[in-house]
């Protein structure tokens, strides 16, 4: 909106009337003209941009809103120099000054010379009462705000313009267009020349006194002291941009690495109404879902600051402002981690995880945490902390586990992507049941360190997306942390997949000739509702893949028995309660949180599920010094050499089954029974998970329920099966949007993110909290 203008004479007679109606002292109008300057600045060049601010003053009352805004500055982590050649000897500037000196705030002489070194330049040196030409001291310094690089901010209207008729037709200021202006009490006539961002600051001005002048109060956002606006600034600019990419259809939902690039990089969005869009979504549909624990607080300003790189030219990295949901086992040093854990609700990561760090520099914010069955320890999705997660395909039905958050939230368009763990099935299952892709990789590829533990055997981390070529990018980026001394496991990583780009693998290749391995042990063949339409889809890939010129060998030994791996060689209940000791006792996890495992079921704040109490309390007195777990190991490796001849012996490219061998189980379920990743968790082989088609529509599922199918690979070759998942998803597009969470959502400005309150009120009376 543009908002009315106010005249230099009205101006004054404005504050003279604050004065005397208003009975405000001049004191007070400065401090509080000078805290919204602040505040200005904090919004468009946060600390993170630069503490380096130079703070030029003229000799009225224009420069004492600078020397106030420079003393809040300083409270704020920045570092002010002031430049203030014409010193009012008035006692209110005195004092100001003193406030400033007793902060050991340096003042220069040289604005030239500061100029150089610093971040950002605040332009304080004439307000409304500016006349005629620039005279001394001041011709310079305009001159070089006029040429600088440095961007500038300018306080009530850009020194040296007329307040009516805005740049001087020539000398200083001619050209002098400052990228931030702040009006204060209300925009100027200058403000219709002004094409940078806008604010105003006067959320003071009593409603007596906007009448009189006929002022429009802008929409002061929170505590804020200041109001972005539009008229002809940037403003104008991103509201017209936004109606414009509307019509061009570009749209949040189902977006894309590529979507979000190319709208962002033809101007067609900024990075904040990208964010403001999906956090949009988030408020309309996460009350039914309830996939989100929480979002982050900083999300709008470091899109503001991504805005900012884009601006000057340096929007660098693979997922440059792109929207991330992570699972909230995932340290963050911005959120707390919960794991979904009641006991762990305050516990503060002051380092984020090795993962987190890699997609922050590849340019990625990081929206929020999602729930997850609670500490990933079964398919559920239902937590103390975070309630029960709804499949937004069937909002009868679980969505799969234990990443369920994540795989609600992307299939609902929360986030372009968002990551998950894990130590069974839990990166395959929500993939499977919201018709997803997933990577989980060989174990070593992606360092595990700072994520909430589990099992070193079995533990793995990954990337679950829309599309094969957002997996691919995700998973390069999390790949990118290499050999990590904080998680061994990384040390097994071979040269030949050291700083892999997986997009590059996506192209070329063909279905024609390869071979396909069907594991004829991980379906039920007893015909229900929930196993049928399982079956029925796999027949379907198999002509598909058939008809594709792929053979599909079918896979009949005994040794692919998903119930009798998991008996004889899961590791959990061993390494379980020393790992957990481990990541709980860390001098770097703050806030409040235990100590140890036994601690944490101690506190009466968690949710086991009834079918786990007994691997729960097994894994409280159990340990790898156990005389079993040697042998378990043996096992596994013995397993993982019949797994390399079954490839061998059928010359196989993949194994391909089912992720679950029925359709994802009802909320309220004693289990997420029926699941095959045992496989490649205990032998530490990569799958891709790929949407396989859905069960027949029905009343609660109008589009069907997703089925999901995992392409198991030999180690290390993530980079194949990637090709291959985007072979299949070409001859077999089946991925279709949740019908309830279709229709696109109005995104509105933001001024702050809305705080999500996850829903506990659904959790299933199956599942008590505090009991084990
Ligand atoms: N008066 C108030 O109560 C309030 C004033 N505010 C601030 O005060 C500003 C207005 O303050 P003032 O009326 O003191 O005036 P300004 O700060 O706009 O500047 C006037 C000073 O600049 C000098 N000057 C004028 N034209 C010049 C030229 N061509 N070359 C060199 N020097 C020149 C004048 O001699 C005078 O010293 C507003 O724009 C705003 O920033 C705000 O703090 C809100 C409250
Ligand atoms: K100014």
């Amino acid at each position: 909106m543009a908002l009315r203008t106010l005249n230099a004479k009205n101006a004054g007679a404005l504050d003279k009337d604050l004065m005397s109606i208003g009975a405000f002292s001049l004191d007070q109008l400065m401090e509080l003209a000078g805290l919204s300057v602040s505040q200005a600045v904090y919004r468009v060049h946060p600390p993170s941009n630069g503490r380096k601010i130079l703070v030029a003053c003229g000799p009225g009352n224009n420069g004492g809103d600078g020397l106030v805004a420079a003393r809040h500055l300083w409270h704020y982590g920045y570092q002010p120099t002031i430049f203030y050649p014409k010193q009012s000897k008035s006692d209110l500037y005195e004092r100001l000054a003193t406030q400033l000196k007793n902060l050991d705030v340096p003042f220069t002489e040289d604005f030239n010379g500061s100029l150089k070194t610093t971040d950002h330049v605040v332009d304080a040196i004439f307000g409304f009462s500016f006349s005629g030409e620039v005279r001394d001291p001041f011709k310079d310094p305009i001159i070089a705000m006029e040429t600088t690089k440095v961007p500038v901010l300018s306080v009530d209207a850009p020194s040296s313009w007329s307040i009516e008729d805005g740049p001087p037709a020539s000398g200083p200021g001619a050209k002098f267009h400052p990228a931030t202006l702040i009006s204060l009490t209300a925009p100027k006539p200058l403000v219709k020349h002004f094409t940078g961002t806008h604010f105003v600051g006067g959320r003071f001005i009593p409603q007596s006194v906007a009448e009189k002048y006929d002022l429009d109060i802008p929409d002061y956002q929170g505590v804020d002291q200041i109001a972005e606006i539009g008229g002809t600034g940037t403003e104008a600019k991103k509201e017209k941009v936004v109606g414009l990419a509307e019509r061009q259809g570009y749209d949040v939902r189902e977006s894309t690495i590529e979507a979000v690039h190319n709208a962002l990089y033809s101007d067609l969005t900024s990075c904040r109404s990208l964010v403001e869009s999906f956090i949009a979504r988030i408020e309309a549909y996460n009350p039914t879902i309830n996939a989100i624990i929480t979002l982050n607080p900083n999300a709008l300003s470091i899109a503001d600051e991504k805005d900012y790189a884009l601006a000057a030219g340096n929007a660098t990295g693979a997922l440059f402002c792109i929207p991330v949901l992570v699972k909230d086992n995932y340290d963050t040093s911005d959120m707390n981690t919960t794991g979904g854990c009641l006991d762990l609700a305050n516990s503060q990561p002051t380092v984020d995880a090795a993962v987190v760090t890699a997609l922050k520099n590849a340019g990625a914010i990081i929206l929020g945490k999602t729930n997850l069955h609670e500490l990933a320890l079964e398919g559920l999705t239902v937590s103390s902390l975070g309630g029960q997660t709804v499949n937004p395909y069937d909002h009868t039905r679980t969505p799969g586990g234990s990443s369920g958050g994540t795989g609600a939230a992307v299939a609902a368009s929360f986030a372009v992507f968002g990551t998950g763990t894990d130590t069974v099935n839990s990166l395959r299952s929500p993939a499977s049941a919201n018709s997803l892709f997933s990577v989980r990789p060989t174990r070593g590829l992606i360092s595990r360190a700072g994520i909430i533990p589990i099992s070193f055997t079995q533990d793995a981390i990954g990337p679950i997306a829309r599309i094969v070529d957002d997996l691919a990018v995700a998973l390069t980026v999390m790949a990118s942390v290499g050999y990590d001394p904080d998680d061994n496991a990384t040390a097994l990583i071979p040269f030949s997949s050291v700083g892999q780009d997986y997009s590059a693998a996506l192209y070329g290749g063909s279905l024609k000739g390869m071979r396909f391995g069907l594991v004829e042990g991980f379906f039920n063949r007893t015909a229900s509702n929930e196993t049928t339409p399982v079956n029925q889809v796999f027949n379907g890939v198999n002509a598909t893949l058939t008809n594709a010129g792929a053979t599909v060998v079918t896979i009949t030994s005994n040794i692919f028995n998903s119930t009798a791996i998991s008996n004889a060689f899961d590791t959990q209940r061993f390494e379980y309660r020393q790992e957990m000791d481990t990541y709980l006792s860390r001098a770097s996890l703050q806030g409040t949180h235990p100590s140890t495992l036994a601690e944490l079921y101690s506190s009466g704040k968690y949710l086991v599920i009834p079918s786990q109490y007994s691997y729960v309390d097994t894994s409280l007195v159990s340990s790898t010094d156990n005389i079993t777990y040697a042998g378990i190991k043996l096992g596994i490796q013995n397993l993982t050499v019949a797994l390399e001849n079954t490839f061998k012996a059928h010359s196989l490219d993949a194994l391909i089954y089912p992720e679950q061998a029925n359709l994802v189980v009802k909320i309220g379920s004693p289990s997420q029974s029926g699941r095959n990743g045992i496989l490649a968790a205990v032998t530490g082989f990569p799958v891709v998970t790929v949407p396989a088609g859905f069960s027949p529509s029905t009343a609660d599922a109008p589009v069907g329920i997703p089925i999901g199918m995992e392409i198991l690979g030999m180690p290390w070759t993530e980079a194949r099966l990637l090709n291959t998942a985007k072979l299949i998803a070409e001859v077999k597009r089946v991925r279709r949007m949740p019908k309830g969470t279709e229709a696109a959502v109005e995104s509105v400005r933001l001024g702050e993110v809305p705080k999500i309150v996850p829903d506990t009120r659904d959790i299933p009376r199956a599942y008590p909290v505090g009991i084990l």
